[in-house]
């Protein structure tokens, strides 16, 4: 069971609730995966959502599910503690997945601004989810700050290319491997999100691959199937890759032609 901030989580899929081709598809899709958390953006669902506030959010309660707000699209410390003070009132919930832009194109985090809203927001009784980079210094600064679950990126948001850089994913679970980690943006296809399971890391949180699927409902199941495989693989100590061959069947009893 996966514990996140003292609650015990039991699917190890985290959904993305954003480009849905319906909310009912929406629907549909986080029942299929057996999701127990979808994060929400307040800006795109609640502020810009031009009426469907009610529709929305009556939806989120009919799946009976942890809501964790989210501050996408916020690309300072000062728009991102607002925006995650809001959310927590409209959300009656003080998790946040915390997010601070600073790129552009790659929608990669600024790191240091998102140090420095993390500490804000603990010291304001938050429990932060961070969205971030791989980096290990970082991951020491976000948990200084009171941080107790990282989520790494393993790509650009929404670009599908899944884990660019598997050793720097691996070396950040072996940094820090009693603190939750849950693999945040960039997955692509269920092998993606299998591998960093296998890596050993605790869950995915993802919304483009599955929203923008052709039968999102569909690949939502073949998600939750190919995490929790992953899951179970890393608790099953995978072998390691070798450089030679190693005869799977006993030479003992082989026929003998000479
Ligand atoms: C929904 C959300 O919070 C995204 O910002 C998240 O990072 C997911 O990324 P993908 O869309 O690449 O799965």
């Amino acid at each position: 069971m996966l514990e996140l901030y003292g609650r015990a989580i039991s699917s190890r899929l985290l959904l993305g609730t954003a480009n849905y081709p319906s909310p009912a598809v929406l629907q549909r899709a986080a029942r299929e995966a057996g999701a127990q958390i979808v994060t929400v953006s307040l800006r795109r669902e609640i502020a810009g959502g031009s009426g469907r506030v009610g529709g929305f959010w009556s939806l989120i309660c009919d799946l009976d599910v942890q809501v964790l707000p989210n501050t996408a699209g916020c690309h300072s410390v000062k728009e991102a503690v607002l925006t995650a003070q809001m959310a927590r009132e409209v959300f009656g919930t003080n998790w946040i997945k915390l997010e601070v832009i600073g790129h552009h194109d790659t929608l990669q985090p600024d790191v240091f601004a998102l140090v420095e809203a993390a500490r804000i927001l603990v010291d304001d009784g938050f429990e932060v989810f961070p969205y971030t980079t791989d980096d290990l210094v970082v991951a020491d600064r976000l948990l200084d700050a009171g941080c107790r679950v990282l989520m790494p990126w393993c790509a650009p948001i929404g670009s599908a290319r899944g884990p660019v850089d598997k050793d720097a994913l691996r070396s950040l679970r072996a940094h820090v491997p009693d603190i939750p980690l849950i693999v945040d943006a960039g997955i692509g296809r269920p092998s993606h999100a299998a591998a960093v399971m296998e890596l050993g890391y605790d869950a995915v949180l993802l919304n483009t691959a599955v929203a923008a699927a052709g039968d999102p409902v569909a690949m939502a199941k073949a998600f939750a199937l190919a995490i929790e495989a992953g899951h179970l693989a890393a608790g099953a100590q995978p072998l390691e890759p070798r450089d030679v061959a190693v005869p799977s069947t006993p030479v003992i009893g082989k026929a003998v032609f000479s």
